[in-house]
């Protein structure tokens, strides 16, 4: 009778075990790799700690508890990793961890002692472990490098000290194995797994922290809707552009770039048509411009570019090749969308033009643009000559 009620009591663990996993599975944010993470140091940490407390007097339902809790922290840090990857697919790890409820409740059915439970859930923790070293292994070497090989050697050394763990339970060892005091044992079991745990998860925050300020960097830098540069990006890099042309004794050129009749795109078409043509011209300027070039949405309809090395030559060019390319591109709307460009240019001989002025000549000649009939661009000319409007684009 008292065996009965302790392999009832067992198996309720179990079960409730299975519980708590899939309640998880169903009830955890697919988006947060933070909310993973801390319920599994909390589940897993509760796990050791029940472990530890068995250790010596032997407990069946704490030392299942304990494994339980440790079973599901390993399987919700899997998950952590792969939201932190955005992959969406759990089911891999669900799967083992419900495969180990199943296999566990079964030795204990049939009455399996401490070594073969020991072997199952060891076994499990390392297939985890394995699998998280492979996602750590397999993600983008630009996603935190330090960070990601920090996490990864924490998984590694992790690996290895329960493979040492396994082994020694199927050589029969193990017996010696939760007592032992020799060094090599104590390093293996308590002082290397604790030390790579610490590594696995101050890699995995590092690299958490990382995209966090990334993802931050990219906002205070890059204009919401067309990703291009925002306007206090493209100041100071331009200024630094021009400081470099400047030192250099090269020219640069800054453009404005506005869509003509945009208020009229708008009403005619709605916001969001809006919104779509500022985009598609978004990607036809980073198509037309080179790696070096600065493109930039300086507010509203109104581009920025600052063309370092291009002289007055190559300013008209470029211009001129964005003025078309835009009239030609068909934008879904049933008329052509046309832009209007102003340019100003540095010289070597006139290097103390500042980032301002630049902008204020830029501007100039683009009014002036819009005032000459748009779907054109407009050039001072060298040395500050009258201005001119050079090239007028057929409407
Ligand atoms: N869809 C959309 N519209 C915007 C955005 N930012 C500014 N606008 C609109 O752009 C329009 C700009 O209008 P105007 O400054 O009169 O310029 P325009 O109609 O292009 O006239 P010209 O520049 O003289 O050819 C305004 O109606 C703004 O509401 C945006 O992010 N999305």
């Amino acid at each position: 009778m008292e065996t009965l009620v302790a392999a009832a009591s067992l198996i309720a663990v179990q079960l409730s075990g299975m519980v708590v996993m899939f309640g998880l599975m169903r009830a955890a944010p697919h988006e947060r790799c933070t909310r993973y993470w801390a319920a599994s140091a909390a589940l897993a940490g509760i796990g050791v700690l029940l472990i530890m407390l068995n250790n010596g007097a032997y407990r069946p339902a704490i030392l299942v508890l304990g494994n339980n809790f440790l079973i599901c922290g390993v399987v919700l840090q899997w998950c952590g990793i792969r939201v932190f990857f955005r992959k969406t697919k759990m089911i891999a790890g669900w799967a083992i961890g419900g495969a180990f409820f199943l296999l566990f409740g079964l030795l204990v059915l049939q009455g399996a002692g401490v070594m073969q439970r020991s072997v199952l859930s060891s076994a499990t923790i390392l297939l985890l472990l394995t699998m998280s070293g492979i996602e750590l292994w397999r993600s983008q070497p630009r996603t935190g490098g330090t960070a990601r090989t920090i996490a990864l050697g924490g998984c590694v050394l992790l690996c290895a000290s329960y493979t040492f763990r396994l082994g020694a339970l199927l050589s029969g060892s193990s017996s010696g194995l939760s007592t032992s005091t020799a060094l090599p044992g104590l390093a293996m079991l308590y002082i290397i797994p604790t030390f790579s745990s610490l590594l696995l998860w101050s890699g995995l925050l590092l690299l958490y922290f990382e995209r966090i300020v990334g993802t931050h960097q990219h906002q205070a830098t890059h204009d919401e809707l067309t990703g291009l540069l925002n306007r206090r990006a493209l100041t100071i890099d331009g200024e630094r552009a021009l400081s470099l042309a400047q030192r250099l004794h090269a020219p640069l050129t800054v453009a404005f770039i506005d869509i003509d009749h945009f208020k009229d795109i708008n009403d005619s078409f709605g916001h969001e048509a809006g919104d779509r043509v500022l985009v598609e011209v978004a990607n036809i300027f980073r198509q037309t411009c080179r790696n070096v070039d600065l493109v930039g949405r300086y507010g509203g309809e109104e581009f920025c570019f600052v063309f370092p090395g291009i002289d007055r030559d190559g300013a008209v060019a470029v211009a001129s090749r964005l003025v078309q390319t835009v009239r030609m591109h068909d934008f879904r709307l049933g008329r052509p969308v046309t832009a209007s460009i102003g340019l100003a240019v540095t010289l070597p001989e006139a290097a103390q033009r500042d980032w301002h002025a630049l902008l204020r000549e830029a501007d100039a000649q683009l009014y002036k643009a819009k005032h000459a009939g748009r779907n054109r661009y407009c050039i001072d000319q060298p040395r500050g000559e009258v201005l001119s409007l050079p090239q007028q684009m057929a409407s």
